[in-house]
């Protein structure tokens, strides 16, 4: 069940905007041991919730790999989205109505400095494990560089140090369809939606590659007509699924505003350089890259795992691209276990995985 942590002070955000205060909306599972040594931070992506039982149930669960009966397991859902945290569509205190179009972005960096008022709260000094794919590995870094002293391992997943021109160019480009939405200047929560449901389409395109295309979506639709010409193709009509489905459950505002928050992520901002905010890190590292993820190519966990003092990089086949990092549980789990010196559980957890999948 997702609880809320509000911070009533006034927040400083890297673009010198202040707040009157945000609040988060955060899972937590399991229970803080009295040593406070059994903490699992968990940083979601894009779109997800701050649930990971629910988006990551092959690590994440009883007698997963991340078993709330043994950890103490917490996840925040980022400033921005709109799954409980302070989001564009909150009453704006001065305004007296949402933000909407003024939402003021969240770094990165501008986040696990709102997450460290929470950790406070919660009674947390340290940190065991803390793992993120994506936007949430982004995180990660930024905090395990931040507060070298707080994490003991960190698990980055198909992540960088600094967003890639062609992520933000990825990530503009979503942006253009949602302001050429002529619904997206209103002040309503459907505002841009449809403009969103074809930024999602674009953004499948670098969540997935030529070849999970060619091989998930040859050929017409089954409805489709057959006369040459006016076919309707199965990558056609998935893309048009992928953003229905997300319009479903997210609004055009929070994924504007998220993916500027994407597109400010540079961990050498104000530390002299990319790499020597890099080499800060204590945490004992286990990198993992995505082979065939076009969006955070391995290149750059490569880059990560040669500036993080004594990290490891592991490399996985995925036939999913990016989004691999969302659905790869096994290959994940199997990286995770030897890193974190755990025994005798693997059995235990491919047995959980494999029921799981077959329910779904
Ligand atoms: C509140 C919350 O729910 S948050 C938790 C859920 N969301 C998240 O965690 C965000 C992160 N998750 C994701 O990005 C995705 O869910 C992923 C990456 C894990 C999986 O992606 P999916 O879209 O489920 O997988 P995939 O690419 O195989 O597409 C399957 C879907 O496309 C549909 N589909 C496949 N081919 C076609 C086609 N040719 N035409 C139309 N639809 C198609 C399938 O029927 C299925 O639809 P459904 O999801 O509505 O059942
Ligand atoms: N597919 C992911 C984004 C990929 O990082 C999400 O919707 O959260």
């Amino acid at each position: 069940m997702t609880k809320t942590f509000y911070y009533k002070d006034a927040f400083i955000l890297e673009s010198g905007e202040i707040l009157p205060g945000f609040h988060l909306g955060y899972t937590a599972l399991g229970t803080l041991n009295d040593k406070g040594d059994n903490v699992v931070w968990i940083f979601h992506a894009l779109t997800a919730n701050s649930d990971p039982s629910e988006w990551w149930y092959g690590l994440v669960g009883d007698q997963c790999l991340f078993d709330p009966q043994q950890y103490f397991i917490v996840c925040v859902n980022m400033p921005g989205s709109c799954y409980g945290s302070i989001s564009p569509l909150d009453i704006n205190v001065p305004g007296n109505e949402p933000y909407y179009h003024d939402f003021p972005t969240f770094t990165t960096r501008d986040m696990i400095r709102a997450y460290g008022h929470l950790k406070t709260e919660l009674g947390i000094h340290r940190i065991k494990v803390g793992l993120g794919g994506s936007m949430g590995g982004q995180q990660l870094l930024e905090w395990a560089i931040e507060e070298p002293g707080l994490f003991e391992h960190i698990i980055p997943i198909a992540t960088n140090a600094r967003h890639s021109p062609w992520g933000i160019a990825f990530n503009a480009t979503q942006r253009f369809c949602i302001e050429g939405d002529p619904t997206w200047k209103e002040k309503n929560e459907l505002a841009g939606i449809n403009g969103m449901k074809v930024a999602r389409a674009v953004a499948l395109l670098s969540y997935r590659n030529y070849y999970t295309y060619g091989t998930s979506q040859q050929g017409v639709h089954n409805l489709s007509a057959s006369t040459p010409g006016k076919e309707i193709y199965k990558a056609e009509t998935y893309q048009q699924h992928q953003g229905d489905k997300l319009a479903r459950r997210f609004n055009a505002f929070s994924y504007y505003f998220l993916s500027k928050s994407m597109d400010s992520h540079d961990v050498g901002r104000g530390r002299k350089s990319i790499e020597t905010a890099l080499q800060q890190v204590r945490a004992k590292t286990l990198v993992i890259s995505i082979q065939s993820d076009i969006l955070f190519p391995p290149v750059e966990q490569e880059f990560l795992a040669s500036y993080i003092p004594s990290a490891e990089l592991a490399i996985i086949d995925s036939h999913y691209g990016h989004d691999g990092f969302l659905l790869e549980f096994e290959k994940i789990t199997d990286l995770i276990i030897p890193f974190l010196g755990i025994t005798n559980i693997k059995s235990k957890v491919f047995t959980q995985l494999n029921e799981k999948h077959e329910a779904r």
